[in-house]
């Protein structure tokens, strides 16, 4: 059933421009993804990362094939009408965290909610921010807060109209190590205990470790993927209530200690396998 799956691509493809300086950034993309799963997007610089979520989000059209969110087909969808579906059913969580500096916290967790033109739900927004470990800082301002609190509300507001689909993009590239891994906790967390789906693109091997599959994209293909059941077993089903076993949430804090690193390990070695023969080809030219 086409509701079954959070994210479909299709054969999308994208070529930004035309004729012999033609850029075919996507060449071909086919990926279905259930609710409820963490994948993250990993390729060279240059290899369709940005270009992918853009995509995939609704934030660009493809120059061929199709997007469905949550079963809604939103390629050729009016320009209104697919802006209205980006804030009710996809939330985006972005490197520069992108809050609003003149509204509180709260405010911002639920704008989403007023730009779709829906009365904003602030026991929702309460809940939310519980669940990001911000309960307290509703009516403070961003610039009140660190650099990781800011990624925890975008998280929340992410989060706040219970979307298809989150987009993360470079999330932790610009928090430092033990931050970063907060951050990667809460996803993974909004991911097992409330069903969320993230789709999370990142350079660094270490934070793609949290996804249950990584998916290499290279020259606009998607060429590998790595999955984490090989090193964790079987997941439990979203909302199980074992995820908030204490002996489980002490092992999400672990995820720096083997057996993650050694999936970290393997996920940069993938990396760097595909970006050798890419750069020789651009050294030998
Ligand atoms: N607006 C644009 N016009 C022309 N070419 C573009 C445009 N945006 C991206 N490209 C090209 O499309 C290809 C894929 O770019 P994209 O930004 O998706 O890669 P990326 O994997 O996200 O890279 P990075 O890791 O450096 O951010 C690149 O060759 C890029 O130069």
């Amino acid at each position: 059933m086409a509701g079954d799956w959070a994210v479909e691509l299709h054969g999308v493809r994208k070529r930004y421009g035309r004729g012999r300086t033609a850029v075919h950034a996507l060449r071909g993309i086919d990926l279905t993804l259930h609710h409820g799963s963490y994948t993250a997007v990993m390729g060279p610089s240059g290899s369709g990362k940005s270009t992918f979520l853009q995509c995939a989000a609704g934030l660009d059209r493809p120059t061929a094939g199709a997007v469905r969110l949550g079963g809604t087909e939103i390629t050729g969808m009016k320009e209104n009408k697919l802006t209205a579906l980006r804030r009710t059913r996809v939330g985006f969580v972005f490197q520069a965290f992108n809050l609003l500096p003149s509204l509180t916290v709260e405010q911002n967790v639920v704008l989403p909610m007023r730009l779709a033109g829906h009365r904003p739900d602030r026991r929702r927004a309460a809940e939310v921010l519980a669940q990001v470990g911000l309960a307290d800082k509703a009516r403070r301002r961003p610039g009140q807060l660190s650099g990781g609190q800011q990624q925890r509300v975008a998280i929340a507001r992410a989060l706040v109209t219970r979307p298809d689909v989150v987009f993360a993009d470079e999330p932790t590239g610009a928090l430092d190590t033990t931050t970063a891994t907060e951050i990667l906790t809460l996803l993974r967390q909004a991911v097992d205990t409330q069903g969320a789906t993230v789709v999370m693109v990142t350079h660094d091997p270490a934070a793609a470790a949290w996804a249950d599959r990584v998916l290499f994209l290279t020259d606009g293909e998607i060429i590998d993927h790595l999955d984490r059941d090989a090193i964790d077993g079987p997941r439990l089903a979203p909302g199980h209530p074992d995820h908030l076993r204490p002996d489980r949430l002490a092992a999400g804090r672990e995820r720096g200690a083997p057996p993650y690193r050694a999936h970290a390990d393997r996920i940069a070695a993938r990396m760097t396998s595909l970006a050798g023969p890419r750069a020789r080809t651009e050294a030998a030219a």
